[in-house]
């Protein structure tokens, strides 16, 4: 998965962020001419979702020390952004309930990033009275999933976003944003292209720094990865472009492999 090194580079604040990010566009733009000779390119940010997106699914409830400790760890390990948390309804998600005791409880190190998703200005608020320094929005490109994943209709969550991503570039905070669903719904099957495109879109417009697409029920194949991304790179550059591939047919990596190359 690319030269890890090269990634921790990565770096906290949000001027830091942006320059890398910037500096990671000039890397991308000398990819696109290696890329075209080897197919590969030479740099891969990794999101490490693990402490957020894998705890939340947890039958049982992780202790809170194990989540900070997890966190610790991964953060030892070298990987330089690692969604902690998420600012939802402790009603709806009770996985994430003890999000502020995880925000405050971490050992931050400066080259490490640590966002956490904020669905309502509610939950910004939250996030950052906590010390968050970069949050993420959550849309989908599915209008059933939106309802029962935020209780909102998609139009309806990109308000609600916007709000949120004015306040943080008010306060210098990045603000990521995923659309789920982008290869599947599990209540309405397959996803149009482009709604995927079109969600970004507004995303990307609105100001998120990089949109990551979900394949939330690990339905994709490397060829629907493929059409899918070619319609959202019409829309949103691919270099602000990431991929969220769930393994649950384990189709995850070949999936990732196919983005990478695309
Ligand atoms: C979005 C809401 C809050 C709307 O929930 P709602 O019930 O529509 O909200 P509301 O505005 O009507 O408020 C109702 C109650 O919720 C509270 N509330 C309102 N907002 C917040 C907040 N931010 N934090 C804490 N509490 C909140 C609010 O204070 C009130 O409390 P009450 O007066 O009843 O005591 C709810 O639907 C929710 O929390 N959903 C959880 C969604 C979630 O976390 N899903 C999993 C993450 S998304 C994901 O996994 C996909 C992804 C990102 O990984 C990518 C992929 O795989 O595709």
């Amino acid at each position: 998965m690319g030269n890890l090194p090269a990634a921790v580079e990565h770096c906290l604040s949000y001027q830091n962020l942006i320059r890398e990010h910037f500096r990671t566009a000039e890397k991308l733009e000398h990819q696109e001419q290696v890329g075209v000779k080897t197919g590969l390119p030479e740099y891969i940010k990794i999101v490490e979702v693990g402490p957020r997106d894998g705890l939340q699914n947890e039958k049982m409830v992780v202790p809170t020390s194990v989540k900070i400790e997890l966190i610790n760890q991964l953060a030892e390990a070298g990987l330089p952004v690692i969604e902690a948390t998420s600012f939802v309804s402790s009603k709806w998600v009770p996985q994430m309930a003890d999000h502020t005791e995880v925000m405050q409880g971490i050992k931050r190190h400066p080259q490490v990033s640590y966002p956490v998703l904020t669905p309502n200005l509610q939950g910004f608020h939250a996030a950052v009275a906590a010390g968050a320094t970069e949050v993420a929005v959550f849309a989908a490109a599915s209008e059933s999933f939106s309802k029962m994943n935020i209780n909102c209709s998609i139009e309806e969550s990109l308000a609600k976003f916007e709000e949120v991503i004015k306040l943080a570039k008010y306060r210098n905070i990045p603000v990521r944003g995923y659309v789920s669903c982008a290869l599947g719904c599990p209540y309405e099957g397959k996803i149009e292209q482009v709604k995927v495109a079109e969600v970004s879109k507004k995303l990307y417009s609105m100001g998120c720094y990089e949109i990551s697409l979900g394949d939330t029920i690990g339905v994709g194949t490397p060829g629907s990865m493929k059409k899918m991304l070619e319609a959202v790179m019409k829309e949103v550059p691919q270099r602000a472009l990431a991929v969220h591939c769930h393994d649950t047919y384990g189709q995850a990596l070949v999936n990732i492999f196919t983005a990478i190359q695309v």
